[in-house]
């Protein structure tokens, strides 16, 4: 709460700010780059209960909202599956988000994380 200030994590913000632009480029027709709106998406909202896209990844990053990368990697997984909830099999958006879930997931292994961390020099 405003109350209890998140505790800073400077590395770790370090990292996912670096760590989510190559996830974002994974998605080049920029399909999940803003929130999906009813409009464009009829009834997405009461299909959908927890929406998520990368703008608001990258909002939660700057917030300090992410306490591990794990956090970080439930909310990528969450906006791919919630795009393999709404929308049929067959559509562009489905087929995007299974392959970006699987792409991103690789990047988010620790041995791929591992070059971002900074090295104690
Ligand atoms: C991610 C997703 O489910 C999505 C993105 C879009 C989208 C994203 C950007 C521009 C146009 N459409 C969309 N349109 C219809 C139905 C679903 N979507």
């Amino acid at each position: 709460t405003s109350l209890r200030p998140r505790p800073e994590r400077p590395a770790l913000q370090k990292l996912l700010e670096l760590l989510l632009p190559t996830l974002e480029r994974k998605d080049p027709r920029q399909f999940f780059a803003w929130p999906v709106t009813d409009n464009i998406a009829p009834g997405y909202s009461t299909i959908i209960p927890k929406p998520m896209d990368f703008s608001t990844m990258k909002q939660k990053i700057e917030d300090n909202q992410y306490r591990t990368l794990h956090e970080f990697s439930d909310d990528f997984a969450l906006m791919c599956n919630n795009a393999m909830t709404y929308n049929q099999p067959d559509t562009v958006y489905y087929k995007a988000a299974k392959r970006l879930l699987h792409a991103g997931l690789r990047n988010l292994t620790p041995e791929k994380v591992r070059p971002f961390v900074p090295t104690i020099s």
